[in-house]
């Protein structure tokens, strides 16, 4: 199966490059400036599992012309509508596009795009970054994508997705039910980089700081939104979630609080802005999702 891998950054360049790495035919879809740093140093990933550097197969935009059988995207929210524009001459009639992004409106994007039939569920759990020589570097040892049919059909085409994800150095699953999937993921995902950004600490500082009940009933509201768009997590989802949110001395952050140190743009309106308003449209009062909402869209209009 011929891959192309949209973003060659923490998530795209580890999973790719591992996929790569295992002898996958995988080509990323790069831009000008991170193709020359590819071309000069390869592609390297530091990691617990291993470090590797490799040649990447690249390729621009510009010259993007045939279709491929799997789009992986793994691109920050904010580059997603360039990114679609770009990938499209990727996309034909027995294309599989699999979206690594956290949140949930890059997925009604992509059927108004290309329709139901390429778009699969997909989400990847990582923490990763690059380093200031473009290095990929996995911080914790936890690599994981999941993946599936958005109505969770075991079709032959995502067999064969799984049979090219499997066994490639990651955790790799198909998912019978991935829609529910990644909307438990938006839950935990939503509540810790909302309550890290809008408190500006890990979970284990956050607590230590007196933080718990700010902790809980953030997630209380998170869980009220998606329950009442009709996607309640499990109660032992939320049992797991909540355990690891209030865990003492938790060194979790998300991505977009890393972005945040960073001084980086954020990808605040997908992960939070759009969960808070579609609880706003049914109903919700999220006071604390709010806040952080607002605190981080003074931060983005600073950055
Ligand atoms: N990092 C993490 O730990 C995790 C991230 N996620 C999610 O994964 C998604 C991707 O995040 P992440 O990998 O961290 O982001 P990064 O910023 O690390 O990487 C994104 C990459 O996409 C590239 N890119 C952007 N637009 C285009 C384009 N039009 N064509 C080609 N390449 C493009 C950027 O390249 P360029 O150099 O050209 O800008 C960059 O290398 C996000 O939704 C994030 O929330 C999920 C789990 C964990
Ligand atoms: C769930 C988590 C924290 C790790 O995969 C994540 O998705 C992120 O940091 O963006």
């Amino acid at each position: 199966m011929r891959v192309l891998v949209v973003g060659a950054g923490s998530t795209g360049g580890y999973f790719g490059g591992r996929l790569a790495h295992s002898g996958r035919d995988v080509t990323f879809l790069v831009r000008p400036v991170r193709a020359a740093q590819l071309q000069a140093g390869g592609l390297r990933i530091v990691s617990p599992h291993g470090d590797v550097t490799l040649q990447p197969k690249l390729v621009l935009a510009s010259d993007l012309d045939a279709p491929f059988d799997v789009v992986l995207l793994a691109v920050k929210s904010f580059g997603f509508d360039a990114a679609v524009a770009d990938l499209a001459p990727a996309v034909g009639p027995h294309t599989m596009i699999v979206p690594l992004l956290n949140g949930m409106r890059h997925v009604d994007a992509l059927v108004a795009r290309f329709g139901e039939q390429p778009v699969l569920g997909g989400l990847c759990k990582i923490a990763g970054d690059l380093d200031g020589e473009g290095r990929i570097v996995q911080m914790t040892p936890t690599h994981e994508v999941a993946y599936g049919e958005r109505d969770g059909t075991r079709s032959d085409r995502i067999e064969r997705l799984d049979a090219t994800m499997r066994g490639a150095g990651f955790d790799a699953r198909l998912s019978p039910a991935i829609e529910q999937e990644m909307w438990d993921k938006w839950l935990v995902l939503a509540t810790l980089g909302g309550i890290c950004c809008l408190m500006r600490g890990s979970v284990g500082e956050i607590l230590q700081a007196g933080g718990r009940e700010v902790i809980d009933r953030f997630l209380d509201e998170v869980a009220a939104i998606v329950t009442a768009l009709g996607h309640a997590p499990k109660p032992a989802l939320l049992q797991g979630a909540r355990g690891m949110l209030t865990r003492q001395g938790e060194i979790q952050t998300s991505s977009m609080y890393r972005d945040l140190q960073k001084g980086a743009a954020v990808e605040a309106d997908q992960i939070l802005g759009d969960l808070l308003e579609r609880g706003q449209k049914v109903g919700v009062q999220a006071p604390l999702l709010h806040a952080a909402v607002t605190q981080l869209a003074i931060y983005s209009k600073a950055a």
